[in-house]
C-alpha cells in the first residue's frame, strides 16, 4: 500500500493548513491520484489494522439500498452511529446533559444503538441517515443506477457512460439535516481486454480514518460487479477533490508512515455468486492479512 502511504506523506508535506466545516481543522491539498491493479492483490491498509467486516457490511448495505443504522448495528458495525445519536439527543433535548465524547456520551450511545436493533419503530425513527448512498444507488429519483450499470456493462461494456453518481443536488439540503451529503460522490466503469476497472471521484477525503475503508469498499465492488458480468477484476482508480488530514491526526499518521508495509491480502468471494443483489457477508474470505496494531483516531463531526 505504497500509493496510499505516499498520498499522507505528500499531505503532510505539500498540504496547506485549511480549516473545515468540524472546525478541527486539516492540511489539506486539492486534486490527487491513486491506481491500485486488482491483480495484484486486495488493497487493503497493512500499516495498521483495518477492521474488514465494518466495510463489507456498509458495502452490502448500500447494495441493498438502504439508508438506515438498524442493518449495521445488528451486525456490529458502529461507525455511521454518532450523526443519527447525536440527532437524537438534540431532537430530544438531551444534547446538553450528553456533552460529545464524554464517558456519558458513550453510554448513552450504547442506550441508543441497544433501541435501534430492538425497537423497530424507534429505529425508523431516529436511525435513518436520509437519502445517502444506499438510496441513491437503488433509487436515484425512481432510477435503480446500480442495476441499471450492470446491464450496461454487459451489453455494451465499450461505453464511456458506464456512471453511477451518489450526488443528487436535489437531496443535499435533506442530507445535510439528516446525515452528510456523499463523499464518495461518483463512480465509472471502463471495460477493457475482458478486465473491469472502476474511477471514483472522492469529493472530500479524511485520509487517515475514512479513506482506508474507501480503497477496500470501492476495490470490492469492484471485484463484485466483475464477478457478475464475467470479467476480471481491473484496476481501481481513486481520484480526489480535498483530500486532507485532520490536525488530530498528525501524530498517528507520523507512526504509520514509520511501519514498513506487509504484502497485499487477498481476497476470495464465492464463484457461485452471479447477480450483484444476492451477496452475503459469507461469501467474502480475506486470506493472508497481515498488519500492524490498529491506531486510533477521533472521528470530526
Ligand atoms: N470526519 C469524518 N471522517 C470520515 O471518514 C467519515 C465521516 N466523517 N462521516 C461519514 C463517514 C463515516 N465513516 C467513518 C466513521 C468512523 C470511522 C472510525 O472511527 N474508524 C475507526 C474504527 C473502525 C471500527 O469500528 O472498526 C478506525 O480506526 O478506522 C471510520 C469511518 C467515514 N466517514
Ligand atoms: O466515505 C467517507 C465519508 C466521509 N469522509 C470524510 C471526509 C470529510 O472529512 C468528512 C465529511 O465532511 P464534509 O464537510 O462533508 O466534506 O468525512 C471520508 O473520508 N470518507
Amino acid at each position: 500500500m505504497k500509493q496510499y502511504l505516499d498520498l499522507m506523506r505528500h499531505i503532510r508535506d505539500c498540504g496547506v493548513s485549511k480549516e473545515d466545516r468540524t472546525g478541527t481543522g486539516t492540511r489539506s491539498v486539492f486534486g490527487y491520484q491513486m491506481r491500485f491493479d486488482l491483480a495484484e492483490g486486495f488493497p487493503l491498509v497493512t500499516t495498521k489494522k483495518v477492521h474488514l467486516k465494518s466495510i463489507i457490511h456498509e458495502l452490502l448495505w448500500f447494495i441493498r439500498g438502504d439508508t438506515n443504522i438498524r442493518y449495521l448495528v445488528q451486525n456490529g458495525v458502529n461507525i455511521w452511529n454518532d450523526w443519527p445519536f447525536q440527532s437524537w439527543l438534540n431532537q430530544t433535548g438531551q444534547a446538553d446533559d450528553f456533552p460529545m465524547y464524554t464517558p456519558l456520551w458513550r453510554e448513552q450511545m450504547k442506550v441508543f444503538v441497544e433501541r435501534i436493533k430492538e425497537d423497530e419503530e424507534f429505529a425508523s425513527s431516529y436511525g435513518d441517515l436520509g437519502p445517502v448512498y444506499g438510496h441513491q444507488w437503488r433509487n436515484f429519483e425512481g432510477v435503480d443506477q446500480l442495476a441499471q450499470v450492470v446491464e450496461d456493462i454487459k451489453a455494451n461494456p465499450d461505453s464511456r457512460r458506464l456512471l453511477v453518481s451518489a450526488w443528487n443536488p436535489k437531496d443535499l439540503p435533506v442530507m445535510v439535516k439528516s446525515g452528510l451529503p456523499p463523499c464518495h460522490s461518483l463512480f465509472q466503469f471502463y471495460v477493457t481486454e475482458g478486465r473491469l476497472s472502476c474511477q471514483l471521484y472522492q469529493r472530500s477525503a479524511d485520509v487517515f480514518l475514512g479513506v482506508p475503508f474507501n480503497i477496500a469498499s470501492y476495490a470490492l465492488l469492484t471485484m463484485m460487479v466483475a464477478q457478475v458480468t464475467g470479467l476480471k477484476p481491473g484496476d481501481f482508480v481513486h481520484t480526489f477533490g480535498d483530500a486532507h488530514l485532520y490536525s488530530n491526526h498528525l501524530e498517528q499518521v507520523e507512526e504509520q508512515l514509520g511501519r514498513q508495509p506487509f504484502p497485499l491480502p487477498t481476497m476470495a468471494i464465492n464463484p457461485d455468486v452471479s447477480d450483484l443483489f444476492a451477496f452475503r457477508f459469507e461469501d467474502f474470505e480475506l486470506q493472508g492479512y497481515q498488519a500492524h496494531p490498529h491506531i486510533s483516531a477521533p472521528v470530526a463531526v
